[in-house]
């Protein structure tokens, strides 16, 4: 584990690992996450995501393992003025009206930026003067990532933050906490079910799967460990593809498709062979749940001890 204060890594956990009384829900979870970069934390439903964020965020305590924010316990008082957590239940006071909200964000927080918090609102073309208890979920979540926004936190941690925004909206909000995180250099952790949401969005991604991390890495780390080849389906071609660690394999008539991580480079005569895309990756694991883990080296903390 890194020491404290450390500028360069937003997150670090380290044998990460939380059991509810019906059992684990997140097991042995070690990666960094640089500072500066916008991670994407996906996964089925269950696979621990909302159980990693609220450790990070001190909302609940680890089993097993540590976790460190900018080599900090998440405990001290400078972790948590140095970050925004958006839950999915978002905890605001449904009598304030949307102005009071941010009133109250400011006398909260001494480096609060209320034209951060107003842009999101005025992006979001929500009423000031509404109650939020009057509010859409999707309007309520704006407020609450404009509260994020405002605290100026060195780490966004949100948790399905777009699931409830209609598509124009969705749009609009990312494009407003990107411009936010590129110009202030945030570190943001956002998990997401859409996929495609996350296309030249993030450039850090975090697999998980029944608790654990799956994939761990810089997005274009992670593409370029992978290869999509295509052939036929004869014999030859199975061994071609016995030669690498096989993410997952489909037939489709006479057709082979495999995901792989090439152990040298693949045969080309008589193989499609390309990069695939980050959502290309992401699909192929999740149909392979039992595929082996990827933690990239700029996902490993200096003292890991994770498969490669
Ligand atoms: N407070 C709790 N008490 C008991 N079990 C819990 C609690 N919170 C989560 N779990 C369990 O821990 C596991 C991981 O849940 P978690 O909410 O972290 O998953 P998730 O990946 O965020 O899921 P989703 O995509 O559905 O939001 C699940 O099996 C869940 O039932």
């Amino acid at each position: 584990m890194t020491d404290r204060h450390d500028p360069s890594t937003a997150l670090e956990t380290t044998g990460l690992g939380k059991k509810y009384r019906r059992g684990w829900a997140l097991r042995d979870v070690t990666f960094r996450l640089p500072a500066g970069r916008i991670c994407a934390l996906v996964g089925p439903n269950g696979s621990g995501k909302s159980t990693l964020l609220s450790l990070a965020a001190d909302l609940i305590a680890p089993t097993t393992g540590a976790v460190r924010v900018f080599g900090a316990d998440p405990r001290s008082a400078e972790a948590r003025r140095r970050i925004a957590f958006v839950a999915q239940d978002k905890p605001l006071y449904p009598r304030f009206t949307v102005d009071e909200t941010l009133r109250l964000g400011r006398e909260l927080n001494p480096g609060w930026d209320q034209a951060a918090a107003e842009r999101v609102i005025a992006e979001a073309e929500v009423e000031p003067a509404a109650r939020v208890g009057s509010l859409s979920g999707g309007q309520r979540t704006c407020v609450a990532l404009a509260l994020a926004l405002g605290k100026r936190a060195d780490l966004l941690l949100l948790d399905e933050p777009m699931s409830d925004q209609d598509p124009l909206r969705r749009h609009r909000m990312m494009g407003a906490l990107m411009a936010e995180a590129a110009e202030h250099g945030t570190s943001v952790v956002i998990s997401t079910h859409v996929l495609a949401e996350l296309d030249g969005v993030c450039d850090f991604l975090l697999l998980m799967g029944g608790g654990r991390v799956r994939l761990a890495g810089d997005t274009e780390a992670v593409q370029a460990a992978h290869r999509l080849i295509t052939g036929p389906r004869a014999d030859h071609g199975t061994a071609e593809i016995a030669r690498h660690t096989v993410v997952e394999r489909r037939v489709t008539g006479r057709q082979l498709t495999a995901l792989i991580r090439p152990s040298a480079p693949p045969a080309e005569d008589g193989w499609i062979v390309r990069e695939p895309s980050l959502e290309e990756v992401l699909l192929g694991y999740l149909r392979a749940p039992d595929a082996p883990p990827l933690i990239t080296s700029g996902a490993r903390g200096p003292d890991a001890e994770v498969p490669a």
